[in-house]
């Protein structure tokens, strides 16, 4: 399922070209923001071809794709490609919908996390402290208290779906505002963590390690003096990389080789089980009683 076309060796002969044919189907922020004229030009280059999916069209009467490559909202995409990948096994799909469903829902995607057990492998790999809200605003101080979560906390949109919606967190720093949130939503501890975080990209054996800009510490003394609400849109994004900032090496250092290795290793592995047992999933809660086997 390759397009062939005609390419020039060095010595004026004629050699037939391959190219790799990627069907995508992207927002247009997502288009915006991967598929620059740049990358495009060097994947060309590669012999790597990137197509638009119609999604209005078909998906079927489209191609041949080799790769589908695609992240768009909704069920209904997700059932189309399902369908697709399901009468299509010669194309490879990049992120089955079965295999990210986990990942749609920010408790259930700290599960695998949560039972790693890297709590001492040349670092720590842990969860914070958090709990769910599902609805009753009013009840959210409460129910924090009972669960015994200390203030500050991190409030988070339970599902994640790339919408501008699900990226919006909060910061809530005193009991009474606790009531002002939106469930359903995840309530974590504030982490304190130097102002600066690591986030790690792993494609295959391939593991890249960032350094961004993150949260100042909370003191005590801040924690008493500030109550409310705290809107903190994309503080770690690309925009905020401290690769190159001159930093106190006790914060910059980066986290150690193997614990990387061993936790990319794992996460692979345990990410990849839905592929043995597809599940139905309830997107509103999340736990071992969700997993409805089809
Ligand atoms: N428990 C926490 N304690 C302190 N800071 C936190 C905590 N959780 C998140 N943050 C801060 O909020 C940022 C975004 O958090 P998170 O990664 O959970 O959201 P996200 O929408 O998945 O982010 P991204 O868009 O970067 O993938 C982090 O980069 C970090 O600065
Ligand atoms: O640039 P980094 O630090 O890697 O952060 C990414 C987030 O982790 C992704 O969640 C964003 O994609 P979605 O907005 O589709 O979730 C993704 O959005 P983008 O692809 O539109 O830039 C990024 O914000």
């Amino acid at each position: 399922m390759r397009i062939k076309g005609k390419n020039f060796d060095g010595e004026g002969g004629e050699e037939e070209e391959q190219k790799l044919v990627v069907g995508y189907a992207l927002t247009l922020k997502k288009k915006k923001s991967f598929l620059q004229p740049e990358f495009e030009r060097l994947a060309c280059k590669k012999g790597i071809l990137f197509v638009a999916i119609d999604v209005n069209l078909p998906l079927s009467g489209q191609g041949p794709f080799d790769i589908i490559l695609h992240k768009l909202l909704g069920k209904e995409w997700s059932d189309i490609v399902e369908d697709y990948r399901q009468t299509h096994p010669e194309v490879t799909v990049i992120d089955p919908p079965y295999a990210i469903q986990q990942l749609h829902n920010r408790q259930s995607m700290l599960q695998d996390v949560v039972d790693l057990n890297l709590s001492d492998f040349h670092g720590r790999v842990g969860v914070p402290k958090q709990m769910v809200i599902m609805k009753d605003p009013l009840s959210i101080p409460d129910e924090v208290a009972k669960a015994g979560l200390k203030l500050p906390l991190v409030a988070k949109p339970l599902v994640v779906d790339g919408s501008a919606k699900s990226h919006e967190l909060f910061l809530a720093c005193d009991w009474s505002s606790l009531s002002e949130l939106e469930p359903p939503l995840v309530l974590q501890e504030f982490v304190n963590h130097d102002g600066i975080l690591f986030k790690i990209y792993i494609v295959g054996d391939a593991i890249k390690v960032v350094r961004r800009f993150s949260l100042a510490n909370v003191n005590k003394c801040r924690r008493a003096k500030v109550p409310g609400i705290f809107p903190f849109p994309r503080v770690s994004s690309a925009a905020a990389s401290a690769d190159d900032a001159d930093l106190d090496p006790r914060i910059a250092e980066l986290p150690p080789k193997p614990l990387l290795e061993r936790l990319s290793k794992e996460l692979r592995h345990r990410l990849a089980r839905p592929s043995i047992v597809q599940y139905r999933y309830d997107p509103r809660a999340w736990d071992k009683r969700h997993l409805l086997c089809d």
